[in-house]
């Protein structure tokens, strides 16, 4: 058995750029069992619960894994769509989406979804972006802000993979974009068109995914590039100082969090009196269990039990026009330099190099 995976044999035909589009994960079912494997897998990754493995682990498979399942799976059926799992639907269709996009923009890629937990997962795809002749590989995480549990994490899976492989690709990772103006755009049109059509609130909510406080104490940037995705959102909609609020959500054990935290921020709005708010999640760019159940429903449950009178969710970027071109120019500005040498898809430029080596593995085959 040899050690690394066996390769296929290099031909001109094969050389190509690929996009390896990486999402968090979601459970294969809204069941108990789906979700009980999901959350294993996602829960004992070190880079997104800190805390040593051999205290950590026996709290997670003989509590956690005990109780959350169930809980969380009841929350999925709430959301759940008849294809599936929304983050696995519009992290689908963003990946077909960017592909063609790409290909009529003249930059034809192959474009494959991987999920850091669960299914389709990254070595899969990396199985199929290998399969599909690309030695090139751009890592374009759908995390607008970095984090070391989800942007680091992602790195951790494409590089154990490759320590699998014989003929390892050249490889990009897409880090950061919390301030890419195209991705400002998209969430800056999509709030004045559910303005347009709903009119405007008292105040705009803009609620991240949150992140244990000592994680950013320890210098993690996520908190920085939320409140510059922030602020950057609210200047393009010309929001004064009181007509918005930046809040973490999601809050996940005893420990302090990020704060302000979302569901309390809210019910604090509605007793002192505001009526009418609008909550976006600028940090998902895909609608999730998080947007959908935590914030579309539970949120406004609160809001309203808490004596607000109008609540309203503006959905994530999702499928739109805007938003896929956005990834498309970041994808394109990160490729720089691949993309010249293979304007068709057709490395001609490499040509040479591809004859003598496809020459030499002829000599000892
Ligand atoms: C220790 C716990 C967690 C950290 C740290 C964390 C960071 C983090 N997560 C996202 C994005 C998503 N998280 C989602 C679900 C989710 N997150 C946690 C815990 C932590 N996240 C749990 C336990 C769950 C599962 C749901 C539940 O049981 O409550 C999702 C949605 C997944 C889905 O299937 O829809 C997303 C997306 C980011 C961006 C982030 C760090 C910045
Ligand atoms: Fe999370
Ligand atoms: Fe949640």
């Amino acid at each position: 058995m040899p050690r690394f995976l066996p390769e296929q044999p290099l031909t001109e035909a094969t050389a190509r750029t690929g996009i390896l589009l990486v999402n968090l994960g979601t459970p294969d079912a809204p069941t108990a069992p789906a979700t009980r494997r999901y959350l294993k897998e996602f829960l004992s990754d070190p880079r997104v619960v800190e805390i040593p493995q051999a205290v950590w682990l026996p709290i997670l498979n003989g509590v956690i894994l005990n109780t959350r399942p169930a809980r969380s799976a009841k929350l999925y059926r709430k959301i759940w769509l008849p294809e599936g799992s929304p983050l696995l639907v519009y992290s689908q269709r963003q990946a077909q989406k960017l592909a063609s996009v790409l290909a009529d923009g003249g930059t034809p890629v192959t474009v494959e979804l991987g999920m850091r937990y669960g299914n389709p997962s990254i070595p899969d795809a990396m199985a199929r972006l290998k399969a599909a002749g690309c030695d090139r590989i751009l890592v374009l995480p759908l995390y607008p802000q970095y984090a070391a549990s989800t942007t680091a994490s992602t790195f951790d899976a494409v590089s154990r993979e490759l320590t699998r492989y014989r003929r390892i690709p050249a490889l990009r990772m897409v880090t950061r974009y919390p301030d890419h103006p195209g991705y400002i755009d998209a969430l800056a049109a999509s709030v004045r068109e559910h303005w347009a059509a709903h009119g405007k609130p008292e105040r705009l909510l803009m609620s991240f995914h949150g992140l244990p406080k000592r994680s950013i104490d320890l210098g993690d940037p996520y908190y920085h590039e939320c409140q510059l995705t922030g602020r950057l959102l609210a200047d393009a909609l010309d929001l004064p100082e009181d007509g918005y609020l930046i809040t973490y959500q999601s809050r996940f054990g005893r420990a302090e969090w990020l704060q302000p935290y979302t569901v309390p921020t809210l019910e604090a709005w509605a007793k002192a009196g505001i009526k009418r708010v609008d909550v976006i999640c600028p940090g998902f760019p895909a609608d999730c269990l998080e947007t959908l159940e935590e914030i579309a429903m539970g949120g406004k449950e609160s809001f309203l039990a808490a004596g607000g009178e109008q609540f309203r969710y503006i959905p994530a970027l999702n499928e739109r026009e805007d938003w896929i071109a956005a990834l498309a120019r970041i994808a394109r500005e990160e490729l720089g330099g691949w993309l010249e040498a293979s304007p068709t898809g057709n490395p001609e430029s490499i040509t040479g190099i591809r004859a003598v080596s496809v020459g030499v593995q002829d000599e000892w085959a």
